[in-house]
């Protein structure tokens, strides 16, 4: 039998202060809550502050260095100061510290990059050389790609920021993920969601994962129930072709692993930054395939892209 936590040993759920990140760490609280029965005051949400959330005045790119967003929070883990931690799975490095393990992802939210702008309905929309601010090296080099006309200002700041950038006339359009806006309640503010065929999303856009101690068999069993084994099944195919690219979110890969019936359909691809060139490939296999698959996809691009193609990193 599992030990519940209770208002006196409550369990510590670690996460950003962002507004994104508060509503994650609260889906999970509510999606635990509602599995075992147990009251909101059974659980803790612990904020803690991480480098990438300090520093707002220069690109990520600059500030360098994986897990910017992570690290704090995996280290208080570690440390025993929480007993979870809350992560957008999009933000994740593919190999976590000794000692972590995640296991646990909650049902994926809306994949899609939403296109956001007061003026204008799409990309396609846009007129000859507007300005759009992102600050997403993967957006920037997907956008380029296709309207090498528009001009690109960086973006960089949570939602609310990024919105508010908009309203100065920093730049007339830009993209949020649509399951980031879905979770805050705003996804009115997208005016429409860019499919897949358009802009590939982001590896593991719109998933949830649950970090803990990978000994830590009490918060496993908590975990088991809420965990959502399609999601992690997509994620895994993903996640394995990002690692076999030695990416990162800060780098411009695209990759998504959809289930189709009993198959699973994983698309990728990786883009020189200014999108002159973009290398896109897939795979079909069964669900247990997905690492595989994403490991093989991986070393395909590799293969195709040009000598030269990584130097810029
Ligand atoms: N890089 C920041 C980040 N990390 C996760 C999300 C959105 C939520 C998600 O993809 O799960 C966002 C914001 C965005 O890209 O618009």
């Amino acid at each position: 039998m599992t030990q519940m936590p209770d208002p006196q040993t409550p369990l510590r759920i670690g996460t950003r202060g962002s507004a994104l990140a508060l509503a994650q760490a609260h889906e999970t609280r509510d999606r635990l809550m509602a599995a075992h029965g147990l009251p909101q005051d059974a659980f803790q949400i612990v904020v803690i502050k991480t480098t990438g959330d300090r520093v707002q005045d220069r690109p990520l790119k600059e500030i360098g260095g994986k897990g910017l967003f992570t690290r704090e929070i995996e280290d208080a883990l570690t440390d025993g100061g929480i007993d979870i931690a809350v992560h957008s799975m999009k933000d994740m490095p593919t190999l976590q510290p000794q000692g972590l393990l995640i296991d646990c992802y909650l049902p994926r939210e809306d994949v899609r990059d939403g296109f956001v702008s007061s003026r204008f309905g799409s990309v396609a929309d846009l007129p000859q050389g507007a300005v759009v601010g992102s600050s997403s090296l993967r957006r920037r080099a997907q956008l380029a790609a296709r309207r090498p006309d528009l001009q690109l200002v960086e973006f960089r700041g949570n939602v609310q920021t990024r919105l508010k950038k908009l309203e100065e006339g920093v730049a007339v359009a830009t993209f949020l993920a649509m399951a980031g806006l879905s979770r805050l309640g705003m996804a009115h503010v997208a005016k429409s969601a860019i499919e897949p065929e358009e802009m590939l999303p982001a590896v593991a856009q719109g998933c949830i994962g649950v970090e803990r101690r990978a000994a830590d068999d009490r918060v496993a069993a908590l975990l088991a129930p809420i965990s959502h084994a399609p999601s992690a099944v997509r994620v895994a195919a993903e996640r394995a072709f990002l690692a076999r690219l030695d990416g990162s979110c800060q780098t411009p890969i695209a990759g998504l692993a959809e289930i189709r019936g009993d198959e699973l359909l994983l698309r990728g691809e990786i883009l020189r930054p200014d999108g002159g060139e973009v290398i896109f490939g897939e795979r079909r296999g069964t669900l247990a395939d997905g690492p595989a698959m994403g490991t093989d996809l991986a070393g395909e691009l590799l293969g195709r892209a040009p000598a030269g193609f990584f130097d810029w990193r």
